[in-house]
């Protein structure tokens, strides 16, 4: 195996990232190293690629960038019984410390003490990358390994949409971005009906509506909170599903569902939002979630038995794919642009 590697590297604070030749890591106590098979662009690593406000509070450079991965196991570090040369994994990006009020509670997800990788460390926009044995999650062999990658941000749709009951629930979603399509897939797998989709992107609303949504609105053109009205003959939505981070679509996806109704709440807003709880929220007595990581472990068994199962539409939601790094700027220029829905890269040309 080479001793050199390309990688997608964070080199310096400021817009942009460099395709740029590193060792290839050697694992350490706890650790594998992995031959990355595929490995999928986050609207996180979005955020690092522009370099917002965010990402110059949290990152620190240079770091190999990307958390959303596949790849096969070829180096056991010391202390690993867990894992072999060989092994088929994607990976949880939450290094959680098992120690904390919430581990010890079970709510791993929002572990205290969460570092992140690909974010708080070196991730995986490479040839080979350094995953944490603990965080290992081996997948069945046959699972094609643009799909494997996706199970981390399906995760999180999997904790939105299925946060409460929606087989056979009127459902709207606000935002088709990656992870809105994502959940739009997996409402429709799991029964929703009908799946109602606000997004401007009319780039977006095509996608949305090739992975299975039943119906789609263009918030800046026509009121969303009359259309779900019209859908549902006055009734509004059972369940509110929101995927955009944009203020305006709480506040109509919030006004849209019925009283009594389910919101789950995934999107990260630009800033602190204004909401009028007492008759969006309290008088209608909604249950609010908010929604963030992954149950660990069970919803990546969720994810992984509905990928199995065949329900899930994910071909469309899968927009690009690149071989090799080369192209990685106008990935992410396109991503920017919100002209894709998942890019994958499979960073071995061979
Ligand atoms: N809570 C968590 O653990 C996580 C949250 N996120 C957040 O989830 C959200 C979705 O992620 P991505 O799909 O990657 O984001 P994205 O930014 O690609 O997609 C957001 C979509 O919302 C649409 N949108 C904008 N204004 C809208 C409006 N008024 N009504 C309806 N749609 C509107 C945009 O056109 C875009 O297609 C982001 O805010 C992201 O930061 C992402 C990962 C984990
Ligand atoms: C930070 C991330 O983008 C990650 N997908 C997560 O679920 O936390
Ligand atoms: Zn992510
Ligand atoms: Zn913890």
């Amino acid at each position: 195996m080479a001793e050199k590697m390309p990688a997608i590297m964070k080199t310096k604070p400021a817009y942009g990232a460099e395709l740029v030749e590193v060792d290839v890591p050697k694992p350490g106590p706890g650790e594998v190293l992995i031959k990355v098979l595929a490995t999928s662009i986050c609207g996180t690593d979005l955020h690092i690629y522009e370099w917002n406000e965010w990402a110059q509070s949290r990152i620190k450079p240079p770091q190999i960038m990307g958390h959303e991965v596949a790849g096969e196991v070829i180096e056991v570090g010391p202390g690993v019984d867990t894992l072999e040369v060989g092994d088929y994994i994607s990976a949880e990006t939450h290094i959680v410390c098992g120690k904390c009020y919430a581990c010890r509670h079970n709510r791993y997800h929002v572990c205290q003490n969460t570092k992140i990788f690909g974010v708080d460390m070196d991730g995986v926009f490479a040839e080979y990358a350094i995953v944490p044995a603990q965080n290992a999650w081996k997948n069945p062999k046959d699972m094609p390994p643009e799909y494997a990658a996706l199970q981390e941000p399906l995760g999180n749709a999997v904790d939105t949409v299925l946060a409460g009951p929606i087989a056979g629930r009127s459902t709207l979603i606000t935002g088709a971005g990656p992870l809105g399509l994502l959940g739009i897939a997996v409402a429709k797998a799991s029964g929703a009906y009908p799946v109602i989709v606000s997004e401007p992107s009319e780039f977006r609303r095509e996608l949305a509506k090739k992975v299975g949504a039943d119906y789609v609105i263009n918030p800046f053109e026509e009121d969303p909170v009359k259309a779900v009205m019209d859908i549902t003959d006055g009734a509004g939505v059972e369940v509110f599903l929101e995927f955009s981070g944009a203020p305006k679509a709480l506040e109509q996806g919030l006004a849209a569902t019925t009283p009594g109704g389910r919101v789950s709440l995934l999107g990260l807003f630009p800033r602190d939002v204004t909401v009028d709880f007492n008759n969006l929220i309290i008088f209608k007595a909604l249950e609010v979630h908010g929604i963030t990581g992954r149950h660990l472990w069970e919803t990546w068994y969720t994810v992984s038995s509905l990928i199995q199962s065949g329900r899930l539409n994910l071909d469309p939601v899968i927009t690009h794919k690149y071989k090799g790094f080369d192209d990685f700027e106008e990935a992410f220029e396109l991503m920017k642009a919100g002209k894709t829905g998942k890019v994958v890269f499979f960073p071995h040309k061979g």
